[in-house]
C-alpha cells in the first residue's frame, strides 16, 4: 500500500477537464516526481492530494485519509511547499518559523530546522529582504516545521540560480534520507533524473508513463549516440550492418552519427579498427530524461 494512493483521479474547471483519470502510488520514503508541460495538471494534481481541492471523481488517499474529508489528518500528516508562496514582506524569518511552528500539535524545533537549512544567521532579517534560494529554503523549513511523513514541493527551484538549485536539491536528499516521502513536482528534467526515484509523466490531464529515470530513458528510441569524423573514406553501410545498430547518418563536415545501445559502441570502434580507420572528434552520449521527455510527450516531433 502506498502512503499516497491516488486512483482515476478527475478535476474539471468549467467545461475545461483539467485532470482526466489520473492514477500512481507513491511508496513511503521515495521521491515520487511529477513532470510534464505547462497546464498538464499537474498543480491540480497535487491540490487535491494536499485537500486544497476536492476532485470531481476518483479518489485520493494519504495514509489512508481522505484530503477532502479528513483535513485535519491530512494537514498533520503532510507538510506543503506550494508554488508562487509569498509572506507578509515584513515578517522575520525567526517569525515566520515560529508562527508556523504554533500551528502543529506536534511541531520540529524550529531552531534545529533553521540550523539544518542554513538560516540561523538570517533568523533576524524580514522576508522581502531574502534571496530567491534563501526564501526557498524558508518554504522547505516551513514544509518541514509540522514533522510530516509525506512533503510536497511544487517547482520549488523554479528562478533560482544554478548553485542555489544545487544546494535546494541537496537539501531534498538530505530531507528524503530523514524517512520523509517527497512528492516533488519540476519542469527540471536534471532535476527529476537526479532526485526521483520515479517519476510520472502527465500530460493534458493523463499520466502518459510511470517509471524509474532509468526506465522512462530506457524507452526513448534515441539510446546511444556515437558521433566521430572518421580518418580515411568509410562504407557506412558496414556500420548499418553491425547488429547492436539502429541508424547510420553522415552529417556536414564528414561527421558520422551513429545510434543504438551500449554495445554498439564497442561494436564501432572494432569495426573501425579492423578497417584501420581512427575515430576523429569522438563523441559517445546517453539518452537523457530530456530526451525521454521530448519523446514520451510527442515534443520532439
Ligand atoms: N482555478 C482554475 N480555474 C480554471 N482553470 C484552471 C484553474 N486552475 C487550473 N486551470 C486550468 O487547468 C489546467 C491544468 O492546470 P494546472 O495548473 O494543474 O497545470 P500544471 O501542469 O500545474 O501547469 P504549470 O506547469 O503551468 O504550472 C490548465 O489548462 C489550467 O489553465
Amino acid at each position: 500500500m502506498g502512503i499516497i494512493e491516488v486512483r482515476d483521479l478527475r478535476k474539471v474547471y468549467g467545461d475545461k477537464v483539467a485532470v482526466d483519470g489520473v492514477s500512481f502510488d507513491v511508496e513511503e520514503g521515495e521521491v515520487f516526481g511529477i513532470l510534464g508541460p505547462n497546464g498538464a495538471g499537474k498543480t491540480t494534481t497535487v491540490e487535491c492530494v494536499e485537500g486544497l481541492r476536492r476532485p470531481d471523481g476518483g479518489s485520493v488517499r494519504v495514509a489512508g485519509y481522505d484530503p477532502a474529508a479528513d483535513r485535519d489528518a491530512v494537514t498533520r500528516l503532510l507538510g506543503a511547499q506550494l508554488q508562487e508562496s509569498e509572506l507578509q514582506p515584513k515578517i522575520t524569518v525567526r517569525e515566520a518559523l515560529r508562527l508556523y511552528a504554533a500551528c502543529y500539535p506536534d511541531p520540529a524545533d524550529w531552531r534545529v530546522l533553521a540550523e539544518r537549512l542554513g538560516l540561523t544567521d538570517r533568523l533576524g532579517t524580514r522576508f522581502a529582504k531574502l534571496s530567491g534560494g534563501q526564501k526557498q529554503r524558508l518554504f522547505i523549513a516551513l514544509a518541514l516545521i509540522g514533522n510530516p511523513r509525506v512533503v510536497v514541493l511544487d517547482e520549488l527551484t523554479t528562478g533560482l540560480d544554478p548553485r542555489a538549485r544545487r544546494d535546494t536539491w541537496q537539501l531534498i536528499e538530505d530531507v528524503r534520507d530523514s524517512g520523509v516521502t517527497v512528492l516533488l513536482v519540476t519542469h527540471f528534467m536534471e532535476e527529476a533524473q537526479r532526485l526521483c526515484d520515479r517519476i510520472a509523466l502527465i500530460d493534458k490531464g493523463r499520466v502518459t508513463a510511470l517509471d524509474t529515470p532509468a526506465g522512462l530513458i530506457g524507452r526513448t528510441a534515441r539510446g546511444t549516440e556515437i558521433s566521430f569524423v572518421p580518418s580515411a573514406p568509410l562504407e557506412t553501410a558496414l556500420l548499418a550492418g553491425l547488429p547492436s545498430v539502429a541508424s547510420v547518418a553522415e552529417r556536414d563536415g564528414g561527421r558520422v552519427v551513429v545510434h543504438g545501445t551500449d554495445d554498439t559502441v564497442h561494436a564501432v570502434l572494432s569495426l573501425l579498427a579492423r578497417l584501420g580507420i581512427t575515430a576523429l572528434h569522438l563523441r559517445v552520449t546517453e539518452a537523457t530524461l530530456d530526451d525521454a521527455y521530448l519523446n514520451l510527450t510527442g515534443l520532439d516531433a
